[in-house]
């Protein structure tokens, strides 16, 4: 087994760049066995392509990215190449990729809460249960590092805390690093130790606060919601052009971003009610 001490991944300084265009740069960023790591940032900032590095199918243009020798990683891809035309079963897509024993694939659909969905074709699936089947098709190997790329997506608002609150107790079960990545600026897991944002480059990165105690919220997501759930907000305020050069709100250029200007950052404590609409998307 890892040793905890280790990183299972690391990146430092890693950057991509294809066709003259960098789609990330200067990514730092460490996930340790029982830490959960989340990546957050508006579409197109690169979410994918650093978790693609962490993953070593993307090789950094600059910069290095170095996992635990032996490292076992399940991944939880955004897009999964499905024909959605041809009849396929939850067992079979279990083992379509994956050579599991039947004890390992029904471990890790009865893990996951969808064992009972085991002979049901995966194009009838709800947005909740093809979530559930991603994870336990990326849990049955018993990964050192799971890698979920959006992995609420189709859900809604209780089912992505139920996956939330599954994810936290796979982390805690297994004792693996997870690497989380959400399109969502808003909300994170509560059960996160460290939220990465990305806009091209690290803006910001920190630990997520407690859920705004505001009664408002608690009416609008109730008491369980309110504890699952961190508001972490920020401004960007400056623009990253193609070359990789960044543009500040006073007009200027400078080859890179400096960690004191541009990156405003507030955990949100009062204001929440009128963001929930927008949370629960
Ligand atoms: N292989 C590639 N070649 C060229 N450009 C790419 C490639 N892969 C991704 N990109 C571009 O890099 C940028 C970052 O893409 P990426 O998928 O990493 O972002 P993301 O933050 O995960 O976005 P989303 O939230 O929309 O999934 C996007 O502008 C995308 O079009």
């Amino acid at each position: 087994m890892l040793q905890s001490s280790q990183p299972l991944v690391c990146l430092e300084g890693a950057g991509v760049e294809r066709g003259g265009r960098w789609l990330v740069r200067n990514i730092d960023l460490e996930v340790r066995r029982g830490e959960i790591v989340t990546l957050i940032g508006p579409n197109g900032s690169g979410k994918s392509t650093t978790a693609r590095v962490a993953l070593g199918v993307v090789a950094p243009s600059e910069g290095r990215a170095t996992r635990a020798p032996g490292l076992r990683v399940g991944y939880v891809p955004q897009k999964v190449a499905v024909d959605w035309t041809l009849p396929l079963t939850v067992d079979r897509f279990m083992t379509l990729t994956n050579r599991l024993s039947r004890d390992e694939k029904d471990a890790a659909l009865a893990e996951t809460g969808i064992a009972h969905r085991a002979h049901a074709e995966v194009r009838n699936l709800s947005g909740g249960e093809f979530q559930r089947v991603l994870l336990a098709r990326a849990i049955a190997r018993r990964p050192d590092l799971l890698v979920l790329d959006e992995p609420v997506q189709g859900v809604d608002f209780s089912g992505e805390l139920a996956l939330y609150e599954l994810i936290a107790q796979i982390r805690d079960r297994h004792d693996c690093g997870v690497l989380l990545i959400s399109h969502d600026l808003h909300v994170v897991m509560a059960a996160t130790d460290r939220v990465i944002c990305l806009n091209g480059h690290v803006c910001c990165h920190g630990t997520p606060q407690a859920v705004a105690e505001s009664p408002e919220y608690r009416q609008l997501f109730g008491t369980r919601g309110a504890a699952q759930l961190a508001v972490y907000r920020h401004h960007h305020d400056h623009t990253h052009l193609p070359d990789g050069r960044v543009r500040h709100a006073d007009g200027t250029v400078t080859e890179h971003c400096h960690p004191e200007d541009g990156h405003h950052h507030e955990e949100e404590r009062a204001d929440v009610a009128s963001q929930g609409d927008a949370d629960a998307q």
